[in-house]
């Protein structure tokens, strides 16, 4: 495989929502689960995120817990994994948490529709890695991500990036926590949004495990065919 292992990590509502119909955060994960990701974050080489998770939620994606930090540094690694951004049109805020908060790389994925005098501006934060015309090529990239030495990848979101790598065939496994709530509103974003499957490529998953954890369940699915 000239990929990395992927997966994809989420946490959503008992009716499939990632969060509010006007992109807000709504605290899905009991503390657990939170923790479970922590473990994920620190166990990845990389996590990836759309732009679209980075200016609603402006995360920072860095390990939480200070043991699992010196851990990876034992190992010789940074104490975050590489932080990646998928942003074709270069939209990427420069003072975005990604940047602020912690030590270790980042990579900022874009596509020739990036004005160069952002790219250059985000040269001096992240390393910039240019694919596809109009849009990330996320196949190319991924094939860049793995000769870089990334073998284990998180992706965490948000909707539409969980479906352009799911439909690309790109996704090996997919752990969602569904939380004891219910969302609503037909333009909340989902686990998995963009333009959907016709009904011949609908994927199919098997279950690899579930676990009841805090107030929800934790569901752990592998991906049938991916590419
Ligand atoms: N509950 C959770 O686990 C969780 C996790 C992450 C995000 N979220 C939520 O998800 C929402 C954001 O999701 P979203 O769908 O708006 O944005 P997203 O984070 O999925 O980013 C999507 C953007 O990525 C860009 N992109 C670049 N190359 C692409 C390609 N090849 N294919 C597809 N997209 C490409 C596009 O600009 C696109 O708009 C936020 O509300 C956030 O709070 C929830
Ligand atoms: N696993 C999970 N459970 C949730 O209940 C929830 N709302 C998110 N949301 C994902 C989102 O992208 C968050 O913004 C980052 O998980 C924050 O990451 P930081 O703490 O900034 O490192 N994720």
């Amino acid at each position: 495989m000239d990929r990395p292992f992927t997966f994809i990590n989420s946490a959503m509502s008992a009716d499939g929502k990632i969060s509010t119909k006007e992109r807000k955060q709504v605290r899905i994960s009991g503390d657990v689960d939170f923790d479970r990701m922590d473990e994920l974050r620190a166990t990845s080489d990389a996590i990836m995120v759309g732009i679209g998770t980075v200016l609603a939620d402006d995360p920072s994606l860095t390990v939480k817990s200070e043991a699992r930090r010196a851990a990876r540094k034992n190992k010789g690694a940074d104490e975050n994994p590489v932080r990646i951004v998928i942003d074709s049109k270069g939209r990427t805020p420069l003072d975005a948490d990604i940047f602020i908060k912690g030590e270790g790389k980042r990579v900022v994925a874009v596509s020739g529709s990036a004005p160069a005098d952002k790219v250059e501006e985000l040269q001096q934060k992240a390393l910039v890695i240019r694919t596809g015309d109009d849009q990330v090529d996320l196949c190319a990239l991924m094939k860049e991500l793995n000769s870089m030495g990334i073998k284990r990848l998180m992706v965490e979101g948000g909707a539409t990036l969980n479906w352009a790598m799911l439909s690309n065939g790109l996704v090996d496994e997919v752990y969602s926590f569904v939380g004891n709530l219910l969302i609503g509103g037909a333009s909340a974003p989902t686990l998995v949004d963009g333009s959907g499957f016709a009904e011949s490529d609908i994927l199919s998953l098997e279950l690899m495990s579930m676990e009841k954890m805090d107030e929800g369940v934790l569901l752990k699915w592998a991906v049938i065919n991916t590419g």
